[in-house]
């Protein structure tokens, strides 16, 4: 078994040595430190739920968890970029990361994007996909039993059993069959199903692109769909060697294993990546 970091973060979290790299650095400080030398051409992205804000009942309620905005304040000014990747729409990541300056967000799994506080723009070809999504949600407020949430994110639709587990099996097979009718791809997540148009677009090719301009990178996140963004730093690391790549997963009791094992390292929680974070400050300033 890969020895696991479980504890707090007063200590530092080993390296997943089941991983391909960096196989020379022992722990989670000296990867930092080693980065040090390149910090503006390092890019620093994380996921939102999960990962910046503890995962809660209401989707609409989650905030980050205390510190992690703080730190990302701090980090910001050393690295050459900052930015948010997550499933969720740009203005709500713009309005759950308040007066945060500077930082690209990429929101519904890539399909819009804001760059630096700039006006936020939507992937073409996901547009025409608006009115389906929108008559998707209805119909799944209509047809699914009770204790089924439904979000409806412009371009997505997700379908979240939190509150009544036994409903999963049931509305996994409504959006799985909804999906077939109508051909739109199915993304599985926390106690969520998700459903987006069939636009080539997820966060493996969000990071792909981010970071050719970038000497490293280090990724966060907690959930499945993050393993793709995971693999594409350690596709760029595997074509060029001096590129440092760091995947790090956020513990949780869902995908946490599945994502653990894809990463390098793994944080306790949103909660631990608030100190995590201000002590790479620390290592890079
Ligand atoms: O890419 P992410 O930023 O990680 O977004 C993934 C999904 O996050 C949200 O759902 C998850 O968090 C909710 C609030 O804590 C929780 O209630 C739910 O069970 C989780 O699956 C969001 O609501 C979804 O739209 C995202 O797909």
């Amino acid at each position: 078994m890969t020895p696991r970091c479980r504890g707090t973060l007063t200590r530092v979290p080993p390296l997943n040595p089941g991983n391909q790299q960096p196989r020379d650095l022992s722990s989670a400080d000296e990867a930092w430190r080693a980065n040090a030398g390149r910090a503006a051409g390092t890019v620093l992205f994380f996921d939102f739920d999960g990962t910046l804000a503890p995962v809660g009942d209401d989707p609409t309620a989650v905030q980050p968890a205390p510190r992690v905005l703080t730190a990302i304040e701090a980090l910001a000014p050393l690295v050459r970029r900052i930015a948010i990747v997550s499933a969720r729409p740009v203005d709500f990541l713009r309005d759950r990361l308040g007066g945060l300056a500077g930082v690209d967000l990429y929101g519904l799994y890539g399909l819009e994007h804001s760059h630096s506080g700039g006006d936020t723009v939507t992937e073409p070809a996901a547009l025409p996909w608006v009115p389906t999504m929108a008559e998707l949600a209805e119909l799944a407020r209509a047809e699914l039993p009770a204790g089924t949430l439904v979000e409806f994110k412009r371009l997505s639709v997700a379908l979240h059993w939190r509150t009544a587990p036994q409903l999963g099996e049931a509305v996994r097979e409504w959006g799985q069959a909804q999906a077939d009718r109508l051909g739109l791809r199915v993304q599985g997540g926390r106690m969520v199903l998700e459903l987006k148009p069939p636009v080539d677009r997820d966060k493996g090719m969000v990071i792909g692109e981010a970071i050719q301009d970038a000497d490293a990178a280090w990724y966060f996140g907690d959930d499945v769909s993050d393993i793709k963004a995971f693999a594409a730093l350690r596709a760029r690391a595997t074509a060029e060697p001096s590129f440092f790549g760091m995947c790090v997963a956020v513990a949780n009791p869902e995908t946490g294993q599945e994502v653990a094992d894809a990463a390098d390292l793994t944080i306790d929680s949103p909660a631990a990546l608030g100190d995590f974070l201000t002590r790479a400050a620390q290592h890079l300033g």
